[in-house]
């Protein structure tokens, strides 16, 4: 998908919300395991609720990996299930080198189709590269991630100017690929560090997960991390997917993403 289709599905849907199928068989409801594919079952339900207020999908590769090949099966399914129109990320964090990496970019571009991936930034340039050689796919590279372990080295001062070393990866990256295909991960606990990376990073668009369960602020990403195009995909997974661990689930999903829709409604109708 490109950038502008990408822009008018949030215009269109007044929304940055992307849902994360971040599905595991020990926390959706009991009933659904009686199904021949339970993870396909659950996704299925959670996409027909959700769709209206998304513009992104992200399942969570670990998720699916940890099933051995039924996961990828299911993951296959949902992929497949997911409305055209709906980015879709595959949050796989990979990156090796190039001769490796070319071949991670052809399971996630070619076999699956995803429009993006998640990719690792620490081997450098040549381990990144081999993932923007595909027309329409995005990187999304780990600029400043939401966990607490993300201050062991991502804020390391790299310079005497006291650069951190999330800004290096920033501004070194810029020269690797365009605006059109290179996204940054920055987590909504970071938010205080926005304004610094769009002082960076003007027009790139940025993952950002942690808001729900991990208590980001979506007001505080929403005003110090849009752009002139909104240039925010804001990821929640199981605040909304589990919503409600009981047979509502889908129903519960369908409104905790509805809620979140509504908030960026209104901080979007101060930009588009
Ligand atoms: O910095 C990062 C990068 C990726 N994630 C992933 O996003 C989701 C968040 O899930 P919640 O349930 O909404 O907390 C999950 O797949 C993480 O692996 C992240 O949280 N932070």
């Amino acid at each position: 998908m490109n950038k502008q289709a990408l822009v008018e599905q949030i215009k269109k849907k007044q929304s940055y919300l992307c849902v994360g199928l971040d599905t595991d068989l020990t926390k959706i409801p009991t009933h659904l395991l009686k199904e021949e594919d339970p993870v396909f079952a659950f996704n299925k339900q959670i996409i027909d609720a959700t769709a209206e207020y998304c513009v992104a999908y992200k399942p969570n590769i670990a998720f699916y990996e940890a099933m051995g090949p039924r996961g990828w099966d299911s993951l296959q399914k949902t992929l497949e299930y997911i409305p055209k129109e709906i980015f879709t990320i595959a949050d796989a964090k990979r990156g090796d080198i190039g001769n490796t990496s070319k071949m991670y970019a052809q399971a996630f571009f070619e076999q699956m189709d995803f429009d993006s991936i998640t990719v690792a930034p620490y081997m450098g340039e040549d381990s990144v590269t081999p993932f923007l050689e595909f027309e329409n796919k995005w990187v999304i590279l780990l600029a400043l991630t939401s966990n607490k372990g993300s201050s062991d080295f991502q804020h390391l001062r790299v310079d005497s100017e006291g650069t951190a070393l999330f800004e290096r990866v920033i501004t070194t990256s810029q020269s690797w690929g365009s605006t059109e295909q290179l996204m940054y991960v920055v987590g909504a606990t970071q938010a205080q560090k926005l304004q610094e990376i769009r002082a960076i990073a003007p027009d790139h668009f940025l993952l950002v997960p942690g808001v729900g369960a991990q208590g980001g602020s979506l007001e505080e990403v929403s005003k110090y991390g849009m752009n002139k195009d909104c240039g925010l995909l804001v990821n929640s997974s199981r605040g909304i997917i589990y919503a409600s661990a009981k047979e509502d689930f889908a129903e519960a999903a369908g409104k905790a993403a509805q809620t979140l829709q509504q908030e960026m409604a209104v901080y979007l109708g101060e930009i588009l």
